[in-house]
């Protein structure tokens, strides 16, 4: 009941705040109810109908008493009430496209959703528009000349409205009422509390540009000087990059707000249509911008999930080939030794059998730790399957290599799985990378080592001399 208290309330106080920057009558620069009832249909469905149709009335009887029209109290009932129908109707309905969509929708396709929420949220808007001058027109508020005069300021005010500040609101409405789904798309709209310093100076940094350009049109009332406004679009960016989504959205809202009253102030209400295009263009960038920093992040999930292995976080087999060609490149060039290590566990069934696979894995786990340790930043670990692993040793002759392995054989003897008294121990294969050699041939060379190191009985490193040297 609170809830909905402060729901209507603030729907009220927003609407009575666009009607006082109004710039000709019913058109206002923007119209931030439009935005909180889509917010509020976005997020409660026709649970948010009561309230909005309730705001609704309330407003028809209030513009009555603006505009001193004089209506009977059952004229103004019935016009609200038809109102508020549109009203709902239009943006109910564009909530209701838009949520579809993007239950569908993966978070990769964040610039898709914020498309469909900038036609959707446009495309309500303008329903809005031609359903409310209608209504007016019908109940003989307005006359229907000025309906037909009308409907493109208002629906440009509650585009401006809807599409710069339902972001904000969802932000504060999924506050709350915390139990929403998550169907934003992979935005994150909850608050942030870091770094408020340094946002508010961004703040106070954009503002103030805005208002230096608003003076500067007010002092030279030419056309040329309004456009200014859409160099705004600099500081706006800087924050969606550095800031999150909610904060990002708020320095929105101030923008739009404060560029109203400026309006509305400094008498500049022939530009009016100047500044609500710029409000509506810097914000849908904006709201574009914020999902280059979600889809980096995605891309590096992505890329870490192709580079290393899910389960031991060393190399991947892909990157371990595609990393050693490159490595064999470099060391042809400065004339470097390179040599290469295979290993396996040795008998990786039995644990499996014996423990289980949960146990199997984190022996996985701990083999390609305590490999990982003993090595230099240049090696390079990998794991080719199962339990085989791959080892590049760039710089290293077959003599140290074969050292290496040895050491890290004795490393592997002292690994236990977890929770028993099993010790582990492995079997490797040793080969240099000849000068004409393919990598695909040397890791079959070293995989025979291998299996010569599994026939003598396991435990054991065997490797292969380069044919130049036997
Ligand atoms: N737990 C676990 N087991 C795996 C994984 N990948 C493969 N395996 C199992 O690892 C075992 C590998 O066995 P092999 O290498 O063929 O043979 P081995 O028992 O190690 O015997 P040797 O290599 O001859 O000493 C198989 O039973 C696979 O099912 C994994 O990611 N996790």
């Amino acid at each position: 009941m609170l809830r909905s208290l402060m729901l209507a309330g603030s729907w009220l106080l927003l609407w009575r705040l666009a009607v006082l920057m109004e710039y000709a009558p019913h058109a206002s620069i923007w119209f931030p109810s439009a935005g909180l009832s889509f917010a509020a249909f976005l997020i409660l469905g026709l649970r948010a109908v009561p309230i909005v149709m309730l705001c609704s009335l309330i407003a028809t009887f209030w513009v009555d008493d603006l505009y001193a029209m004089h209506q009977t109290w059952t004229q103004l009932a019935y016009t609200g009430v038809l109102f508020g129908a549109a009203h709902c109707f239009s943006y109910y309905c564009g909530a209701k496209l838009l949520k579809q969509l993007v239950r569908r929708s993966f978070s990769d396709a964040l610039p898709k959703i914020i498309l469909s929420f900038l036609i959707l949220g446009s495309l309500s808007a303008l329903l809005a528009a031609l359903l409310g001058t209608q209504v007016l027109a019908g109940s003989g508020l307005i006359e229907q000349q000025e309906a037909a005069s009308i409907w493109l300021p208002w629906w440009i005010g509650d585009m401006a409205g809807t599409i710069v500040l339902t972001p904000l609101f969802i932000g504060l409405l999924s506050w709350r009422y915390p139990l929403i789904e998550g169907w934003l798309g992979g935005l994150d709209f909850q608050q942030s509390g870091q770094g408020l310093y340094g946002f508010l100076v961004k703040l106070l940094i954009s503002s103030s540009l805005l208002t230096l350009t608003m003076l500067l049109a007010a002092q030279f009332r030419y056309s040329e000087v309004s456009f200014a406004v859409f160099f705004l679009i600099i500081p706006q960016m800087w924050i969606v990059y550095t800031e999150s989504a909610f904060r990002a959205s708020l320095s929105l809202a101030v923008f739009s707000t404060l560029t109203a009253v400026w309006v509305a102030s400094l008498s500049l209400m022939d530009y009016a249509l100047v500044y609500q295009f710029a409000i509506c263009v810097i914000s849908a960038s904006a709201y574009f911008g914020l999902a280059v920093p979600v889809l980096a992040a995605h891309n590096a999930q992505l890329r870490e999930l192709a580079l290393s292995d899910g389960l031991t976080k060393v190399a991947s087999r892909q990157y371990f080939f595609e990393r050693a060609e490159q490595e064999l490149l470099r060391a042809r060039r400065y004339q470097q030794p390179i040599s290469l290590l295979v290993f396996d566990i040795d008998h990786f069934k039995q644990i499996n059998d014996q423990f289980g696979h949960t146990a199997g894995d984190s022996a996985l786990v701990l083999v390609a730790e305590a490999i990982g340790k003993g090595l230099r930043q240049s090696d390079l670990l990998g794991r080719f399957g199962g339990d085989e692993f791959l080892l590049l040793l760039p710089g290293i002759d077959l003599d140290k290599a074969s050292e290496t392995a040895e050491r890290l054989r004795q490393a592997l003897r002292g690994v236990k799985v977890a929770d028993t008294r099993h010790f582990l121990s492995g079997s490797f294969g040793v080969v240099q990378i000849e000068r004409h050699e393919d990598f695909q041939d040397a890791f079959e060379r070293a995989d025979e080592c291998l299996l010569k190191a599994k026939k003598a009985g396991r435990d054991q490193v065997f490797s292969s001399r380069p044919a130049e040297q036997r």
